[in-house]
């Protein structure tokens, strides 16, 4: 894209003209064309002073590169020029062209040495490609590729020094493409400054589901990276422009976590006037499920996670169940072989996630996916102490949420909106998901994105069984492109996932190539930080981008700052993240937990940290089905932080590690690099 922003408008027109005439004939008369030796079907056509790169299929055209004939056109592209065959490698779709390539080895390198630039950076090179005065004297510093990836200079300035110097080869530009639009009329428009790059980011599929079923309940389903959340940000942009829109019309958008707001926020701000951006609302479901209970009341100091699993054990220390006293201590034994967490996940999931609100609601409940069936004893037990754990109470948002759809389901004058999109909707509970359905005026306005195979909770429940407005049947769309993964790091992720009963997994089609992810065995702990900083730097060279451009995902906090310190030690700037202080702008190596990373996307990203204890092993069940529930949810945790990365990823796997997606890995997926 910045090659087509640099080629000089006044000959533009002519551009347009040549590749419009490429699309109805990619193999025009032999002197305006050649094809190029042993670059695989990629020709190469001519216009003024520059040389445009492209492959062709039976109804697409890709274009590789536009550059100015000099000594580097050619760079990177295998052999000289010949004259073109008539060639016979036109008939593949893209789906099919792009599931046929091979995998790379990525060449992980023991040391990293400091290299020279290929040429000088001099004023006249920095004037010639439009470099603000100010970045001048940190950039004519800069001697090696090291020191300018991490010079201290806007990124867009950077990608333009760097694309210089090095401008990507023909060969990358075909395995990782920058955008897939529909005609040249799109380009011109991006040219002119009409459409911003962001703007073009939609394939035929995709378009075609912004507009799609505009009277809801509408639903966009498709794994990891195939465009959900992007699909969902201009259905806004569609649903505003309706025909019959009356320009009064308020949106909500509702997204996991608090630090996908940020960058919600963003986008939109892109796509959408201003008069649009302020009928749009972006909130986490929790924000909405707080202002409504706020309006009805004062919400005292919210309990954490950690907070409520000591009241809970402290609780139970003392609690004694009711009953005869054969009873009791019948109830007692139920309640020993469910642990703390366990116990608060049933609160919290099942008894307050579903709105339960009586022990024979309860008693009646259809638990799927709980892994361990109750008996109508053990129901009795842990609903007295869940009403014992409640009573004593501070503020808790599962808690939260079932009061806020009571008291909009109560309140037929409560201010609801026209729309709303729900993003990421596999992971709300039941009363989270109702609560979406009611802030919404009508059941038309609704519009979900979920994808199955990233839901870390069980959810096995129906969306119409949360609420009767979610009926999906008939109007529910798959994507099926992941725009976001190299193949190879989508195949390795992938492999971690295990079907659950009834579900069947459909890996999506990648259209970036890259080099293998590598997975570094039988790590010591202490050793993970001079791993990961070795991994930084030499990815983050191999892409020409910063070491910013890396996340290290981990399962917890601490183990987040502990690795975070270590990286500083390796002389990496790095810095731990906790979830909703996410800082998508600061110039660092981004550590965070893998939950925090949900709906986020980073060029390298690095899965540390999997030390026992951070999960659970057989030997902590009593019960295999309560073991294999929280299998489960570890590997989806894991393919949710694997598919975080874009082009560069590294597992690093302790010493004799029992993570349950990590003892059977598929290993033909990764390079294997042993620590020790
Ligand atoms: N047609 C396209 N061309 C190029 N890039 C695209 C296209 N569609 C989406 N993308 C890019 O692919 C990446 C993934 O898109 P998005 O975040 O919308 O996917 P998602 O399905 O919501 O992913 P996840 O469920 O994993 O969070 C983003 O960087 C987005 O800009």
């Amino acid at each position: 894209m910045r090659e087509i922003a640099a080629f000089p408008s006044d000959r533009a027109a002519l551009l347009w003209d040549k590749i419009d005439g490429l699309v109805s004939d990619p193999l025009p008369d032999g002197k305006v064309k050649k094809k190029l030796k042993g670059a695989d079907g990629v020709y190469r056509m001519r216009v003024t002073d520059h040389r445009v790169f492209y492959r062709f299929g039976e109804d697409w055209i890709s274009l590789l590169g536009i550059r100015r004939r000099a000594e580097d056109t050619y760079d990177g592209v295998p052999g000289e020029t010949v004259d073109a065959p008539a060639s016979d490698d036109g008939d593949d779709n893209l789906d099919a062209l792009i599931a046929a390539a091979q995998p790379k080895v990525f060449q992980f390198e023991m040391t990293v040495a400091e290299t020279a630039l290929p040429e000088p950076i001099t004023r006249e090179l920095l004037r010639e490609i439009g470099v603000p005065v100010s970045a001048v004297p940190t950039l004519l510093r800069c001697k090696t590729e090291e020191a300018l990836l991490e010079a201290p200079v806007p990124p867009d300035v950077l990608g333009r020094v760097v694309d210089r110097l090095f401008p990507p080869t023909i060969e990358r530009l075909d395995q990782q493409p920058d955008l897939v639009v529909l005609s040249t009329r799109d380009l011109v428009r991006f040219k002119e400054g009409d459409l911003l790059g962001f703007l073009l980011r939609l394939d035929e599929d995709q378009l075609k589901l912004t507009q799609w079923a505009l009277t809801g309940p509408t639903m966009v389903r498709g794994g990891a990276g195939t465009g959900k959340s992007t699909v969902a940000l201009y259905r806004v942009k569609a649903l505003l422009e309706r025909p019959g829109a009356t320009g009064a019309e308020r949106v909500l958008f509702t997204t996991y976590t608090r630090s996908l707001l940020t960058v919600t926020q963003q986008l939109l701000e892109q796509l959408l006037t201003s008069d649009q951006l302020r009928r749009v609302e972006v909130a986490t479901c929790d924000q909405i499920a707080w202002r409504i209970v706020g309006n009805a009341r004062k919400i005292g100091p919210l309990e954490s996670s950690n907070d409520a699993l000591r009241r809970l054990a402290k609780l139970r220390e003392k609690h004694a169940p009711g009953g005869s006293a054969f009873e009791a201590k019948l109830r007692a034994r139920a309640l020993e072989r469910l642990t703390d967490v366990w116990l608060l996940e049933e609160f919290e999931w099942i008894i307050e996630g579903r709105g339960l609100t009586s022990l024979a609601q309860y008693q009646a409940a259809a638990r799927p996916g709980r892994g361990l069936p109750l008996n109508e004893r053990a129901r009795a037990a842990v609903w007295e102490l869940y009403e014992a754990f409640s009573k004593g109470a501070g503020e808790r948002y599962s808690a939260l949420r079932r009061e806020a759809l009571k008291l909009l389901a109560e309140d037929a004058q409560a201010v609801r909106y026209d729309y709303v999109v729900v993003d990421e909707a596999q992971d709300l509970s039941p009363v989270s998901l109702a609560l979406m359905a009611e802030v919404c005026k009508t059941a038309e306005g609704l519009f979900f994105a979920a994808d199955n195979k990233q839901s870390l909770y069980s959810r096995n429940y129906t969306w119409s069984s949360a609420h009767p407005r979610l009926q999906f049947r008939g109007r529910t769309a798959l994507l099926s492109r992941n725009y976001r993964s190299t193949r190879e790091i989508d195949r390795a992720a992938f492999s971690v996932l295990v079907a659950d009963e009834g579900e069947e997994l459909v890996a999506s089609n990648s259209v970036h190539e890259g080099p293998l992810p590598v997975l570094v065995r039988d790590i010591d702990a202490d050793r993970q930080a001079e791993w990961i900083a070795r991994f930084v730097r030499q990815m983050a060279r191999h892409l020409h981008l910063k070491a910013s451009a890396a996340a290290v995902l981990v399962p917890g906090a601490a183990v987040g700052e502990t690795i975070a310190k270590e990286l500083q030690g390796q002389g990496v700037d790095a810095r731990f993240f906790p979830g909703r202080d996410l800082d998508l702008k600061a110039d660092v190596v981004r550590v965070l937990t893998l939950h925090a990373a949900k709906g986020l996307e980073f060029p390298i990203v690095i899965v540390a940290g999997l030390e026992s204890g951070a999960w659970p092993v057989p030997e902590d069940f009593e019960e295999p089905d309560l073991f294999a529930e929280r299998a489960r949810h570890e590997r989806r945790v894991l393919y949710v932080g694997l598919t975080r990365a874009m082009r560069g990823l590294m597992l690093l796997v302790p010493q004799g590690c029992r993570h349950p997606a990590v003892v059977d890995l598929d290993l033909n997926h990764w390079h294997v690099e042993t620590a020790l």
